[in-house]
């Protein structure tokens, strides 16, 4: 039994739900095992019923073929993964290798894993790395990337365990979708999903869609309304709301607008002012190189939370277009949604979910809320000495930047390796060049030159240098220490303004300490810093201590504290609504999908046409034979399936926002609403599917060489193609944009009032 000081210390040290005493006594049983092991030529073949064997088999295994003997908080974070939790592991404390060896415990317990990496190219690296334990473990491993052809693919999915990013299983999930072939079918039955950075997987991105478009009409030009909306001026023809998240014309904008367009009248041509506001909202509230850079020709969006180009996503459409529209960049392809679908109803699928992270603790509730997921806090392998100075908190930004550059400064001549978290791209060259200015060298690291990473990651403990850097979580290289450094005091980790989510905040300081090495960390925050400025905007301030302009005053510390739990809250809020709303259509869309799979492998399309018209059926029957038919009529239903879904999709997202758009006037709650017409439209999906099948079925020309699809109207997409969507913490740029649909109209009937 644990004693009372151990279950103390469990309460003080150890905040997570899961209690891992048992995993620890696990490895300390696996060390019994080890001598004996070390003597053989040959491992055994590990046993799951014997966890303590398991896992010193596992450890023997590690040590001959990657020369790294897993430490006791390594196999506890296994442990914790094999029995479906979340591990909270530091940066450093070797995450790649506690993965492997809990994938490979689900894989000899018969399960099939799909290890859920960060991006390409860390799916390939740790299959590869990982790769000679696997095998000596009798686990066969696979990965995919982007480029992986659907043979490449299928043989991946094969494995015992599979390494891919989200988005690319995603992406074959909704392929799948379309197949018309069962021998085309790409990805098997989700089984065990281990996720890595599993909060910003499970909670950053959770409603993100994948979406799978198919060749549709152009949209409309936007390069017209760009151009009429760069003419506008803030504060005249329109206004920022306080939080800056959501522009709108003012009275006098509305009008300028309307006669540049002819003396139209907005409010009676929604289709333009939509245009309007998406070209309102591109100009006004997304920054170049904030938001999106514009390279080799293209609109690329950077992801926020990672800092890096998020290559495959985009805005939807109107918005997209608005932005290609301001930059005087082509449009890109627009397409009809063929199917979509969030991360998090992607990850919900698999029956078995467990991750690992640096940072789970802060997500905990949602994690529990959203996927029934407890935490386990794994302790370091080494104590964490890492010195973490209370913020520095200063009222004006250029104080806080010149002060920043002075620590810097001041810090750089000791030599001591420096590393500076910025928010943004924008602002990390534009401290680059404060620094440059006062002859501080440095390296930039941000979404522009993110190939460079590994390189710059290498140099960033070395002595002298300065490494200037937007957020790093996500980034799977650890920062070693040069020689001598550790005397001076390890890596200095500075945060330029603090993140929206404290996550970031504490990923950035992890990248010092590692594995028990000396560090630091240190905060510098303005009051002007947008943290502040939206999340606390009612805050009396208080006043600098001095001509540095420096505050001291305990309260500002509580503002940014409590600026950045208004900012989570606003999230996990955002999140909950989201999920009410994708809830009910991911459930209908697994339901399609279970109907659609008895049409695609079974008989189910032909037994129901058969049924409802047995004569044409059986006439048919006795001229193009049995066979020819069944699969002419699982092409006809799976046809009006695909098509029908289609139709729905672009119903519940136009009654998603038509429920918004009405508002406040109306007897429902909007999402008490959007489920009834919802579920009704629901309904008669699958009646109208019947009803077109089987009118195509009695008018359809089917002969001995099967359907003519063609000319039996059943054409599907010529192309399609996959993006995720881009996410926004704080609510969509889409959704704002469409806000502000009903925002002008009272805003002007406020000012023909007054
Ligand atoms: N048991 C071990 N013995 C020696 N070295 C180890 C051991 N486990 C991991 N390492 C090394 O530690 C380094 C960090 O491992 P890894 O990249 O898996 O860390 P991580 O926890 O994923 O950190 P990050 O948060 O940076 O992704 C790697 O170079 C790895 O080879």
């Amino acid at each position: 039994m644990a004693s009372i000081s151990q279950l103390i210390r469990n309460l003080l040290d150890r905040p997570g739900s899961a209690n891992i005493s048992p995993f620890q006594r696990v490895a300390t049983q696996a060390g019994a095992h080890e001598d004996r092991l070390k003597e053989l030529d040959e491992l055994p073949p590990p046993r799951m019923g014997d966890l303590p064997e398991f896992c010193a088999i596992a450890r023997e295994a590690a040590r001959r073929t990657l020369d790294e003997r897993p430490f006791d908080v390594q196999l506890v974070g296994a442990l914790a993964l094999l029995s479906g939790q979340v591990a909270e592991m530091a940066t450093g404390e070797g995450k790649t290798l506690s993965g492997a060896i809990a994938a490979a415990g689900h894989a000899l317990r018969g399960r099939r894993v799909h290890v859920i990496s960060v991006n390409d190219y860390l799916a390939r690296r740790d299959a590869e790395w990982m790769g000679p334990l696997y095998e000596a473990l009798g686990v066969s491993v696979g990965w995919i990337s982007q480029s992986s052809t659907p043979e490449e693919r299928r043989e991946a999915y094969a494995k015992n365990v599979m390494y891919a990013s989200v988005s690319e299983i995603g992406f074959d999930v909704l392929r799948d979708r379309i197949a018309t072939s069962a021998d085309d079918l790409i990805v098997p039955e989700p089984e065990v999903a281990l996720i890595d950075e599993a909060d910003s997987v499970l909670v950053d991105e959770a409603r993100v869609p994948l979406v799978l478009a198919g060749a549709a009409d152009p949209g409309l030009d936007s390069a017209e309304t760009a151009e009429l909306v760069r003419r506008l001026s803030r504060g005249y023809h329109y206004e920022l709301d306080d939080q800056g998240l959501n522009v709108f014309l003012t009275a006098k904008g509305t009008d300028a607008v309307e006669r540049a367009l002819g003396g139209i009248n907005l409010y009676e041509t929604p289709e333009v002012l939509t245009q309007v506001n998406l070209a309102l909202h591109a100009h006004a509230l997304l920054t170049r190189d904030v938001d999106y850079l514009v390279r080799d020709g293209r609109i690329q969006l950077v992801n926020q939370s990672r800092g890096r180009v998020a290559t495959l996503q985009r805005w939807p459409d109107g918005l997209q277009a608005a932005v290609e529209a301001k930059e005087a960049l082509p449009a890109s392809e627009t397409g009809e949604i063929l199917d979509s679908i969030t991360i998090q109803g992607l990850i919900r699928r698999y029956p078995e979910i467990c991750g690992m992270t640096g940072t789970a603790v802060a997500v905990e509730d949602q994690l529990r809320e959203f996927y029934g997921l407890k935490v386990a806090v794994i302790p370091p392998n080494r104590p964490n000495v890492r010195v973490d100075e209370p913020d520095r908190v200063f009222g004006a930004v250029v104080d806080m930047r010149m002060a920043l550059v002075d620590e810097i400064a001041r810090v750089h001549e000791t030599g001591r390796p420096i590393l500076i978290g910025t928010l943004d791209v924008s602002e990390s060259e534009r401290l680059a060049d404060d620094l440059r200015r006062e002859g501080l060298e440095c390296v930039v690291l941000n979404a522009k030159n993110d190939a460079e990473e590994a390189a710059i990651i290498a140099q960033a403990g070395q002595k002298g240098t300065i490494t200037v850097s937007t957020q790093m979580a996500g980034r799977g290289t650890d920062i070693r220490l040069g020689e001598g450094v550790a005397e001076l005091g390890g890596l200095y980790v500075i945060g330029a303004g603090r993140h929206a989510s404290s996550r970031l905040d504490d990923q950035l300081r992890g990248r010092a300490g590692r594995q028990g090495d000396p560090g630091g960390s240190v905060f510098y925050v303005s009051l002007e810093d947008d943290l502040i400025t939206q999340y606390a905007p009612h805050e009396s301030l208080p006043p600098a201590d001095d001509e540095t302009g420096v505050v001291r005053s305990k309260r500002a510390g509580y503002i940014v504290g409590h600026a950045q739990r208004v900012a989570e809250g606003t999230h996990l809020e955002i999140h909950r609504n989201t999920w009410r709303y994708t809830r009910l259509l991911e459930t209908q869309r697994a339901q399609v999908l279970e109907q659609r799979d008895k049409v695609l492998r079974g008989e189910a399309g032909g037994d129901a046409l058969a049924a409802a018209r047995p004569q044409r059926w059986e006439e048919l029957g006795a001229e193009v034979g049995d066979a020819v038919l069944r699969e002419a009529a699982r092409q006809i239903v799976l046809f009006h399936l695909d098509r029908c879904w289609t139709e729905h999709l672009g119903f519940m997202s136009d009654i998603r926002e038509g429920i918004h758009l009405r508002g406040l006037g109306h007897k429902l709650k909007p999402i008490d609403e959007f489920h009834r017409e919802g579920v009704a439209a629901y309904k008669q999906l699958l009646e109208e599917v019947e009803r077109r099948s089987i009118e195509t079925f009695e008018t359809a020309t089917i002969t001995a060489d099967g359907l003519d699809s063609e000319e039996s109207g059943l054409k599907r997409p010529t192309a399609t193609w996959t993006y995720l969507v881009q996410d926004n913490p704080f609510g969509s740029a889409f959704d704002r944009a469409l806000k502000n649909l009903v925002t002008p109209r009272s805003k002007r009937r406020q000012s023909l009032d007054d």
